[in-house]
């Protein structure tokens, strides 16, 4: 786990300027949800904070530490489940672990642990196409726990899902947050979604600059969520 500080970021691409002085404080073991319209910049500021994308000015700290390039303990996760599908469920699960060159005893076990916690338990051999799309998710976020990131970036990881499957991705998500908490940077254009996973919902402006930041308080009750929704929607 991790405490992630933006400093009066500004990123852009080529001479076009994306996000303009965005500064937040992302708490060590908080799951932040980052929402607002299209185009004003959520995946730059994930790109961003991987280290995939330079500051023009501004910076990013993880744990005190400027970020300057990637780190395997920066995690990012995509709608595209980005498995190798010549691999099998197990092997894919495997490789953060065959990255590190753990040997293959602890990996295995490793691995096979995750694939339980996300309810795949029997389908380790199975290879990516010979399952469903949630299925696909559940394994991507098998694999990117098994590499125990300190920061978990996701960019609109159940984006692609149907509503139900959405639900109980959203469900699964918490629950491995709970078993094991890390800190979670969470793009999601849809704002019920950011009020149930997040701690803090940061809603960013069309102008490249944070427009509100909105706690989410855990446990939620059904009177706050409606209210919290009312919040961000006028923003966006
Ligand atoms: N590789 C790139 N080169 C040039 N411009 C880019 C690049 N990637 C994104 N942009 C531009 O930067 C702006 C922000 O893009 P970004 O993808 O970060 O927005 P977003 O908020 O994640 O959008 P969406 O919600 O539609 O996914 C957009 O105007 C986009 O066209």
């Amino acid at each position: 786990m991790s405490t992630v500080s933006i400093e009066n970021l500004h990123v852009g691409y080529g001479n076009s300027a994306v996000l303009r002085g965005l500064s937040l404080e992302i708490g060590t073991g908080e799951i932040l949800c980052v929402t607002g319209p299209s185009g004003c910049g959520k995946s730059t500021l994930l790109r961003a904070v991987a280290g995939l994308l330079p500051a023009t000015s501004g910076r990013i700290l993880v744990d005190g530490e400027p970020v300057t390039g990637t780190a395997a303990g920066r995690a990012l996760v995509f709608q595209d489940d980005g498995l190798l599908p010549w691999r099998s469920v197990q092997r894919n699960v495997e490789l953060p672990l065959s990255i590190r060159k753990v040997p293959k005893g602890e990996r295995r076990e490793v691995a096979t642990s995750w694939i339980g916690q996300v309810g795949l338990a029997g389908y380790e051999r199975h290879l990516p196409r010979e399952l469903s799309g949630g299925m696909r998710q559940r394994v991507q976020l098998a694999r990117t726990l098994a590499g125990t990131p300190r920061v978990v970036l996701a960019d609109e990881p159940f984006g692609a899902l149907d509503a139900q499957t959405r639900t109980s991705m959203q469900r699964l998500l918490v629950d491995v947050w709970r078993a094991q908490p890390m800190t979670v940077v969470f793009v999601t254009h849809d704002v019920d979604e950011a009020l149930f996973l997040g701690d803090r919902v940061a809603v960013l402006g069309r102008d490249g600059r944070l427009a509100k930041v909105v706690s989410s308080s855990r446990p939620r009750t059904d009177s706050s969520v409606p209210a919290e929704r009312a919040e961000i929607l006028e923003t966006l």
